[in-house]
């Protein structure tokens, strides 16, 4: 299941993770947290659902389809995240639970446009980081999570740990927007091991929903019953080539396009 937003454009979002859920072979279930007014060049509009429908979409799935792996995505409010995590101890989603959770703790779009209101960052550090199996936040949004600012590979094991030690079982901090770096490294922690997860530098300006992708990937993965490393290591694929076979797609950033998996280009 994936818990977002969704995206008119169809790049990030509900959308771009029901692509990878469908062509990573495991059937996607949604609970819509916002709907948001977005294209290419940025998000001009959120109408967020109330926190009671959201944990009501959670809830009656998981008491009728089953559900295998949980991704989280826009959260918009701390009123949404409340209720996710209740409904999560409910049914059986979270670390040390049956259902393991992926948080991507989507703060902002590329362009700067705020997905999550600042009061909501309590709940995410407090509530919801402490019940991931993992979490899988970019450069801008571990700075707003836990203050490091990441310029090197030193920098990006030191917000690993401090993610982990938030309550995450696995952090990993992915490394796309360390544009001084010729690689595209993500850091995996697990409070003992760092494992590092490299891939070229792909020079494309149409990286819209790379990071819905790499996570929903992930949950995809752990739902066929992958371990996390694994999981990790088929989800950097996967984002690559996605981010490699990208389209220019209106005026602004196009989005990765998972569909390398099965198209004749
Ligand atoms: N230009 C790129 N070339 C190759 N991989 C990239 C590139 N940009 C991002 N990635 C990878 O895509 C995934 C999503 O990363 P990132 O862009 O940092 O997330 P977000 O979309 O949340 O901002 C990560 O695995 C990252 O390393
Ligand atoms: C509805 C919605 N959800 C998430 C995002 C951010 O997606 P992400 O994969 O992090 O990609 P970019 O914003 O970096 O393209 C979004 N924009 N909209």
């Amino acid at each position: 299941m994936t818990i977002a937003g969704t995206d008119s454009g169809g790049g990030a979002g509900v959308a771009a993770d029901l692509r990878t859920m469908a062509l990573a072979g495991v059937h996607g279930c949604v609970a819509v947290t916002a709907v948001t007014v977005q294209n290419t060049l940025g998000v001009t509009g959120v109408h967020t659902i109330p926190p009671e429908t959201v944990a009501a979409q959670i809830r009656v799935v998981a008491q009728d389809i089953g559900l295998n792996a949980v991704k989280t995505g826009m959260l918009a409010t701390g009123a949404i995240i409340d209720a996710i995590v209740d409904v999560a101890a409910e049914v059986g989603i979270g670390r040390d639970r049956p259902i393991p959770l992926v948080v991507d703790p989507v703060c902002a779009s590329m362009h700067g446009d705020r997905l999550l209101a600042v009061e909501a960052m309590t709940a995410l550090r407090e509530r919801l980081i402490p019940i991931a199996t993992v979490v899988t936040p970019n450069l801008d949004e571990v700075v707003l999570i836990t203050g490091i600012e990441v310029v090197d590979d030193e920098t990006q094991r030191a917000a690993a740990v401090a993610l982990h030690e938030m309550g995450a079982q696995w952090a990993i901090v992915k490394g796309g927007h360390l544009r001084s770096s010729p690689r595209s490294a993500d850091i995996l922690y697990d409070g003992t091991d760092f494992l590092r997860l490299d891939y070229e530098r792909i020079d494309t300006p149409h990286d819209h929903g790379a990071g819905d992708t790499l996570a929903s990937a992930m949950t995809s993965a752990l739902a066929h019953g992958m371990s996390v490393p694994d999981a990790a290591r088929f989800a950097k694929g996967w984002v690559s080539e996605s981010i490699r076979w990208s389209y220019p797609l209106g005026a602004g950033h196009g989005p990765v396009n998972p569909l390398w998996r099965v198209a004749n280009y």
